[in-house]
């Protein structure tokens, strides 16, 4: 297998030296100052201006309720570290498509979450709403047949394989099978990359629902951040948004019921959940054209910022965006990618995978160039998080823009520590903050990737002393992740139409520092 061989980049005394989790100095990490709509939460707690409630009604958290056009208003109180994270992570697969059909018609709840959150009181209530009014009625059973149609359709187009990035794409005659593996990972990458309609879609998504803020509020905007303004979305992630707005304010219950109301008349929102009272105060709801998940926050700034340093991230980390993109689908479809049930989230899987790259001791000394060799670095990633990372003492943070290790006893802003076992990452726009705070299940996501090393390894070895004959038509990435989706062209076409959150980010960035 040569220089390029597995075992030996993945052994190499070196490579652990540096990647076993013993800490660098901590250096001074770089102040980012945050503004003050960042600071401003909402201590505002109204009273008598919601819409009563209606029969339907079920309250988990005994202030919980449903409005009677329902709305459900979701009264968070506490914010401690293993509560809930009001960041979601995505519905990435085509056969989550959430069901149209018959139980929709009629209002239910839904409990969300494992039984522990439940315990916790930390349940997550959804509604699937109905109008009472004939004629929204008759409208959204035709809406839904619609929908039902459409989903029919799509899942004819669904190949059946679940590695359809090997269609027509061999490279088992690669003499080097970690080449395979690279290969194959592009593929992927490719595979699930958007499509010029997929691109579109979501810009008109956008560009609806900032009309209708618009008309309701004409002092405020909607800005994208999250992986629609990185481009690190998978298929189904949802759609980070925040609104900020001139006069302020706009985080209050009152006027986050507002919007939710104001989008759902404009028929731009269902399944809607208001989160009025947690440390990040959102409207979570699916837009009924797209079917995509929208969570909007309000009056902040920082995940602004966050979109164009990770998007400088990109630019100057080869490798980062393939590799983020395998390690999202691989945790999701383990259900280890959302936060709200202890899973790692998308903006944690890209600092890790940042830090890995610009700490790997061989990309560092430039002896190996990341886009050849992401067969190699992706199975050293899960060697890295899998087998060799000290979690009980080892922070990730950031010093003058580049990753860093540092004590986690030596992060005042964390202590005291609960749970040594966990993961403690710096958010790069905060400094006392740790976004990963609320991935409890470490010990699971751990778990997967050790086992991804194994099942990788294993494989590699296997196919490496098969015959050409046998290796035909086999995949690799396939051990360890498994998507269903449609044929299509391995096209990336991302260059073909600008995904217009990018660019509102940009010029978001340019007007402030005007
Ligand atoms: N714990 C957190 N603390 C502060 N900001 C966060 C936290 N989690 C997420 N964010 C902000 O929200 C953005 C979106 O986070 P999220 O975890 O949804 O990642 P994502 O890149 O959008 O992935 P996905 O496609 O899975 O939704 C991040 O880029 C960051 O700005
Ligand atoms: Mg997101």
């Amino acid at each position: 297998m040569g220089a390029k061989s597995i075992v030996a980049s993945s052994s190499s005394k070196k490579s652990k030296k540096q990647h076993n989790g013993k800490m660098k100095k901590n250096k001074k990490i770089k102040k980012v100052r945050k503004s003050k709509k960042d600071r401003s939460t909402s201590d505002e707690n109204e009273a008598g201006n919601l819409p009563k409630l209606n029969d339907q009604e079920i309250n988990k958290n005994p202030d919980d309720h449903v409005t009677s056009d329902g709305i459900l208003v979701l009264e968070k109180k506490s914010d401690d570290d293993e509560g809930f994270d009001d960041y979601d992570g995505h519905f990435d697969n085509p056969t989550d498509v959430p069901s149209t059909t018959e139980e929709n018609k009629t209002p239910s709840l839904t409990v969300h979450g494992s039984e522990r959150d439940l315990a916790n009181n930390d349940d997550f209530i959804s509604l699937s709403a109905s109008s009472e009014d004939e004629d929204a009625k008759k409208e959204e059973e035709e809406r839904q047949k619609k929908e039902a149609e459409l989903l029919r359709i799509r899942q004819k187009e669904i190949l059946n394989t679940d590695y359809p990035w090997i269609l027509n794409h061999d490279h088992s005659r690669q003499k080097e099978i970690s080449d395979w593996l690279t290969f194959e990972i592009k593929d992927f990458v490719a595979y699930i990359s958007p499509s010029r309609e997929e691109i579109e879609i979501r810009n008109q998504t956008i560009s609806t629902i900032r009309e209708a803020l618009k008309q309701l509020w004409p002092d405020a905007d909607l800005h994208v951040f999250g992986s629609y303004s990185t481009d690190l979305y998978l298929p189904g992630s949802d759609i980070d948004c925040v609104v900020n707005s001139e006069l302020g304010g706009k985080e209050s219950r009152n006027n986050l019921y507002s919007l939710a109301s104001h989008l759902k008349k404009n028929n731009l929102a269902t399944e809607i959940e208001v989160v009025a009272k947690a440390r990040v105060p959102i409207i979570k709801f699916v837009e009924p054209h797209s079917r995509i998940h929208i969570d909007v926050s309000f009056e902040r700034t920082n995940g602004l910022e966050a979109a164009k340093l990770i998007r400088e991230w990109l630019n100057d980390t080869p490798g980062l965006r393939e590799l983020v993109l395998i390690v999202k689908q691989f945790l999701h479809a383990r259900r280890l990618n959302n936060v709200h049930t202890g899973g790692l989230g998308g903006f944690s899987i890209i600092c890790l995978v940042f830090s890995f790259l610009h700490m790997h001791p061989r990309i560092i000394t430039k002896e190996i160039d990341s886009k050849d060799n992401l067969g190699v670095l992706l199975i050293e990633f899960f060697e890295l998080y899998g087998k060799n990372f000290g979690y009980d003492d080892v922070a990730l943070g950031s010093s003058d823009g580049y990753p860093i290790y540092f004590p986690k006893s030596s992060w005042s802003a964390i202590q005291p520590i609960k749970n040594p076992f966990s993961l403690a990452i710096q958010d790069p726009g905060d400094e006392s903050n740790n976004i990963s705070r609320g991935s409890f299940n470490i010990r699971d996501i751990k778990k997967a990737f050790a086992g991804a090393f194994d099942l990788l390894t294993n494989r590699c070895f296997e196919l490496h002393s098969a015959t050409f004959k046998d290796r035909l038509g086999k995949s690799i990435l396939g051990n360890v992740i498994k998507y269903r989706g449609k044929a299509r062209d391995f096209k990336d076409e991302r260059g073909l139409v600008l995904n217009k959150a990018i660019i509102e980010n940009e010029n978001y960035h340019k007007n402030v520092a005007e």
